[in-house]
């Protein structure tokens, strides 16, 4: 794996696409190059796509695209602070822009939908008084107040709507306060009336992810999650008061995607300890069908989907460790072409991917890369952010890097992680930061038992919850690790807790069984700068300056103490949120990061 990874860090390439309800062959695209990340408007028959000149942050939930490609919404705010109005851009030649909600403060979004008719746009956005449900008109002049469905205070989620714009639906935990665990509650869109709520038994999870195209018709199609490993797909009508239960899988986790044009089929991403691929149920009759694409991924929690594309075919978002975003069109076995993306060499080698057993004897697992030879080499152990996400065989152009550089790079999918099920992934609720810490000090010890990298020069890297685990672990397993680089890190539970909106403030009540009002002994436990005066290696810190969910008083904080002891580390601050916008930018830190970490382990 050499080359010029710089190359491949700077071309201009797609982040996410998203396919329009109703014109399938057109959609938005996230464009990242050299200098920004902004939407684009996409032609998957010309090839086309077209920038709109607006910035976006990199999730997929922050922008989308109107049933018809004639329009699409985001989330415009202030230098990446997440707060601010959901907004309209035409994706005519004018690329007109107006702000769909004047009339209200500014707000977070935790989801947004618009209905297949193209009449009717949800929002459930988010501000220090509760997570509210919205509805308004899509088309038109935007109105001076949204009709107002419903006002919850616990944590509330990914709002859908049906075809012809009567019935929205919301993930709830009203029944369930500080966790996770969702219901689906459907509202009727011109009452905010109760239709009807999807509660699994406890610890189970429902999640809509869309409803029936046809409208009339207000199916909704269900992701669910219970006791153990089982997840499955539901089919539930509100409405009508049915569930039919369509599968469900107990070794792999399954995770639907989309609903077909014309009503037949579902899509699937089916994920094995994070291998994935895409497969098609026949909604009648519960067939399944793998679909034949490359090894890789087509998925990804809040960054990436694959969705059906016009006249029956699959639009594949694939990618793997070494190979940016390709839109691959399936229209049948050995039938599938690339209509976007890609950097020409998809075949280059990518992440390994490897399983190894914590200290009690769960089994975790990593991709890996490595530089030709045999070792041992200096080695990077990545913390991905969330918590509750999962790394799958993603283009990760940074493990290029520091594998040209004779780095190994292993990113890890701990405790906490998605797609291992719910034992898996709560596991870490109100014991933040053990079993992870644990899962990292096996990720270190397996590649100094296998050869790959010997023991004092193994560093931590992370962004965000990753972040934490770098701090954290630094200071817990000073012992371990040669140095710490970390991107838009949390140094302190409290302090962050007390910074953030309440968007954000409701995960650390999750993970944390409560607020540092009454849990403040936790908060204080599990927040590196407890340990800061334990912490032995260098540290390499990048923040933004305008981050709403890392805010920046809790770093300044941690880098005042490390000052007071004369600590060596370095703090870089950027403009932006909680990510950079730009790879010029990220690149540069990239340069810094492998520049520091050689003379962390004297290279
Ligand atoms: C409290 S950890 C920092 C916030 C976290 N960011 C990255 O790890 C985050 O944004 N989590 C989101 C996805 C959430 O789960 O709410």
């Amino acid at each position: 794996m050499t080359g010029d990874w710089r190359a491949g860090f700077l071309a201009p390439r797609l982040r996410w696409v998203q396919v329009a309800k109703t014109a399938r062959s057109r959609g938005l695209a996230a464009l990242q190059d050299e200098h920004r990340l902004e939407l684009a408007a996409c032609d998957f028959t010309t090839g086309e796509v077209r920038r709109l000149g607006v910035p976006t942050d990199g999730f997929i939930d922050s922008a989308w695209v109107a049933a018809d490609a004639t329009s699409a919404f985001f989330l415009a705010d202030e230098g990446g602070n997440e707060l601010g109005h959901v907004h309209r851009v035409t994706l005519d030649d004018t690329n007109a822009i107006g702000d769909m909600t004047p009339g209200l403060p500014d707000y977070a979004l935790r989801g947004a939908d618009v209905s297949a008719d193209g009449e009717t746009l949800v929002l459930d956005i988010v501000t220090d008084e509760g997570y509210d449900l919205v509805c308004l008109p899509a088309r038109g002049t935007p109105v001076a107040s949204p009709r107002h469905l419903v006002r919850t205070v616990h944590e509330a989620w990914n709002c859908r709507v049906s075809a012809d714009g009567t019935v929205a639906t919301l993930d709830t935990t009203d029944h369930a306060p500080g966790t996770r665990r969702f219901a689906v509650t459907a509202y009727d869109t011109a009452t905010g009336a109760v239709l009807g709520r999807l509660i699994l038994p406890s610890p189970g999870a429902a999640n809509a992810v869309c409803f029936s195209p046809h409208p009339g018709d207000q199916r909704v199609l269900i992701a669910s999650q219970r006791a153990g490993d089982r997840s499955g797909v539901l089919v539930w009508d509100p409405v009508g008061d049915t569930i039919v239960e369509l599968l469900e899988e107990t070794a792999a986790t399954v995770v639907p995607l989309d609903w077909s044009p014309d009503g037949r089929h579902a899509l699937l991403c089916v994920e094995l300890l994070s291998a994935q691929w895409l497969e098609r149920v026949d909604l009648r009759t519960g067939e399944r069908e793998r679909l034949d694409l490359p090894t890789g991924s087509f998925r990804s929690p809040y960054l990436r989907t694959s969705q059906f594309g016009a006249g029956g075919s699959v639009l594949a978002s694939h990618e793997h460790g070494m190979s940016p975003l390709r839109l691959i069109a399936w229209h049948a076995p050995s039938r599938h072409r690339v209509l976007l993306g890609g950097d020409g060499s998809p075949d280059r080698a990518g992440f390994e991917h490897v399983v190894f057993p914590s200290s009690d004897g769960t089994q975790i697992q990593g991709w890996l890369a490595r530089p030709t030879g045999t070792g041992p080499f200096p080695a990077v152990v990545h913390c991905h952010g969330g918590p509750h996400v999962s790394v799958a065989d993603e283009f990760t152009p940074a493990a290029r890097a520091w594998v040209d550089h004779g780095f190994a790079y292993l990113t890890v999918n701990y405790r906490g992680s998605s797609g291992r099920g719910r034992a898996f992934e709560e596991q870490i609720h109100g014991d933040v930061g053990h079993w992870e810490l644990e899962d990292l000090a096996a990720a270190h010890r397996w590649l100094v038992d296998e050869g790959i990298s010997v023991g004092g020069e193994i560093l931590i890297n992370g962004e965000s919850y990753g972040g934490f685990l770098v701090l954290y672990a630094l200071g817990r397993q000073p012992e371990l690790w040669a140095a710490g680089i970390g991107e838009v890190v949390l140094a302190d539970w409290e302090l962050t807790h007390h910074d953030s909106p309440l968007a954000m403030r409701r995960l650390d009540e999750m993970l944390f069984g409560g607020p540092p009002e009454t849990h403040g002994d936790l908060y204080r436990e599990r927040s590196p700068l407890t340990y800061v005066d334990e912490v032995r290696a260098p540290i390499l810190l990048w923040q933004g300056s305008n981050d709403t969910r890392t805010p920046p008083g809790q770093v300044v904080a941690y880098a005042e103490r490390l000052v007071a002891r004369n600590h060596p580390f370095e703090l870089h601050w950027f403009e932006g949120g909680h990510g950079f916008g730009d790879e010029g930018g990220h690149l540069a830190h990239l340069d810094r990061a492998i520049a520091f970490a050689r003379n962390a382990v004297g290279g």
